[in-house]
Formats: C-alpha cells, structure tokens, sequence
C-alpha cells in the first residue's frame, strides 16, 4: 500500500484509527468458543462491525503464536480475510521482529510474502542489517519501534548521548535505510508530549500510535503534537475496542468504541483542515 492510498483512506473514512486484533483466547465470548476456530470468528465479526470506521488492523502475533499451529491458522485466515473482504485496509504484523541480516531476511518473507501483510513492526536495536532485509519488499512498510508506550521505555530509550536520546538516534540513522514512503516509527500514546520534538526529527513520516485506550493516553494530545499535513497518524487501539464487551453483544460494542474514537477523529482532522 503507497502512501498516497493510506492518507485517501484517512481522508474517506474521516479516520485515523487502528484496530488492534490482541485476540487472547481467553477472554473470547462464551458462544463463540464452540465453533471451528473461535477466534477467528471473534475476528471476522470484529472486523466487520469496525471496517468502515477504521483504517488499518493490527493483530498482535504474541497471541496468535502463542497458540502453536492453531494460531498461525487464525493468522492466516484473518489476514486473508481482511484483505479480500477490505482490500483498501492496511494490515500491520505487530511482531517486532530484527536478528542478523539473514534471519530477518526470513522474518520479512514469513510477514510480508508468506502472510501477505502490508507492514511489520522491528525493533531496531541490531542495527542496519537487521533492518533493511525488511525494506527490499515494494509497497510494504516497515514500523520502527522508536518512542514506546511501556514504563520500560524510561530504561533505555531516554539514554543521552552528544544531546541525543536513543530513540532520537533511532529517528535519525533509520533516515540512511527507508524513508517516508516505507518507514513509520511507533512512538506510545502514553508520552505525547514528546511527540512536537519527534515531529522535528520526522515531519511527513506516518507514526504508528499505541497507548489510547487501555493504557490512557490521550488522543487530543496525539493530534496536539504529533499530526501534520497528512495526519502522519495511524492510532491504535486494542482492548479498549475488542473486549469493551465479552457477551454476545461484543461486535455491537466495538463498534461503538471504535465509532467514539473516530467522531473524536473527524473533528481533530476537520480542525486541522485536513478534511
Ligand atoms: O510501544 C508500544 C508498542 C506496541 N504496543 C502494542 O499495541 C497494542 C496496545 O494494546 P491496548 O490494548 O490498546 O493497550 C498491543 O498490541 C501492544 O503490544 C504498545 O502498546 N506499545
């Protein structure tokens, strides 16, 4: 997906929102779980009740691989899914991927040939070669974790060097292997506040947002600091949407949330002239 395609999305469906598919099996309503693959239908109803209001899907693969077979089977069939039914989509692996140059060249085929994905997360932290093996893919993304949204970020992320944070350092060298055009970085809804400084490191990229929801991070703040010309922003949110409700009811509910959060969505963008 170019991004040209990704910012017609934003502006057709007002929206800027992501939806993150952490379908923990155990938490997956009651009904469901007599059915063939339980969280794929969990997935599929989720998918169909929030398409029109989201722009992309973020499964996060811990809870499909923590599955063994039976999860990558869900994987599959839910990628499969989404980009048949709604190829206009973006998908995201959120994997957080990177070893050495060939491992991560089969981490890259496994998500973006393989699985077919649009995008994958990578962790930066093995440097170049571990990094670039995912960008010889054309029209998919890389997702550089830069700034995230855990307390654990405060552990590393902020270490100073010349003036320079370590996720800053990231924000700048990553600019030497991708680009605005197959790169995003993920920076926590939870630090907002960094997101201005973050915006003079990396003007046009598109930012992958954690953090609003579950872990509270503010969606205004977000558009505060972090929106440009092109929104730049792919907001995510999992739990706050998927499980807002575990009855039978749960596709209805999260459509609501979902719906809640992109209203908030078309008035940050229409604010900023961007619809
Ligand atoms: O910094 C980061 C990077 C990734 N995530 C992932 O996003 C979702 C958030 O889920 P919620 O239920 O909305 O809190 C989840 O998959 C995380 O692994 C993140 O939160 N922060």
């Amino acid at each position: 997906m170019t991004y040209n395609e990704l910012f017609e999305q934003v502006k057709k469906k007002k929206s800027f929102l992501c939806v993150g598919l952490d379908s923990d099996i155990k938490k997956i309503p009651q009904h469901l779980m007599d059915a063939e693959d339980p969280v794929f239908e969990f997935n599929k109803a989720i998918v169909d009740a929030t398409a029109d209001v989201a722009i992309a899907y973020k499964p996060n693969i811990a809870f499909y691989e923590s599955r063994g077979v039976e999860g990558w089977i869900t994987l599959e069939k839910t990628v499969k899914y989404i980009k048949s039914t709604y190829p206009e989509i973006f998908t995201i692996a959120d994997a957080k991927r990177g070893d050495i140059g060939n491992t991560s060249e089969m981490y890259a085929r496994a998500f973006l040939e393989t699985l077919e994905f649009d995008s994958i997360t990578v962790a930066p932290y093995m440097g170049e070669d571990s990094v670039t093996p995912f960008l010889k893919y054309e029209g998919k993304w890389v997702i550089l974790l830069a700034l995230t949204s855990n307390k654990g970020a405060f552990d590393f992320q902020f270490f100073e060097e010349n003036g320079e944070k370590l996720y800053e350092r990231v924000l700048h060298k990553s600019q030497e292997w991708g680009n605005d055009r197959n790169m995003m970085y993920v920076v926590g809804a939870t630090k907002a506040e960094m997101l201005s400084g973050i915006r003079d490191i990396v003007p046009n990229h598109f930012l992958l947002v954690p953090g609003v929801g579950a872990q509270g991070g503010s969606l205004e703040e977000v558009a505060k600091y972090g929106m440009n010309a092109h929104c730049g922003l792919i907001v995510n949110s999992s739990r706050g949407i998927i499980f807002a409700d575990k009855t039978e009811n749960f596709a209805t509910r999260a459509r609501e949330e979902a719906v809640k959060l992109q209203q908030q969505m078309a008035e940050l963008l229409a604010a900023r002239g961007i619809i």
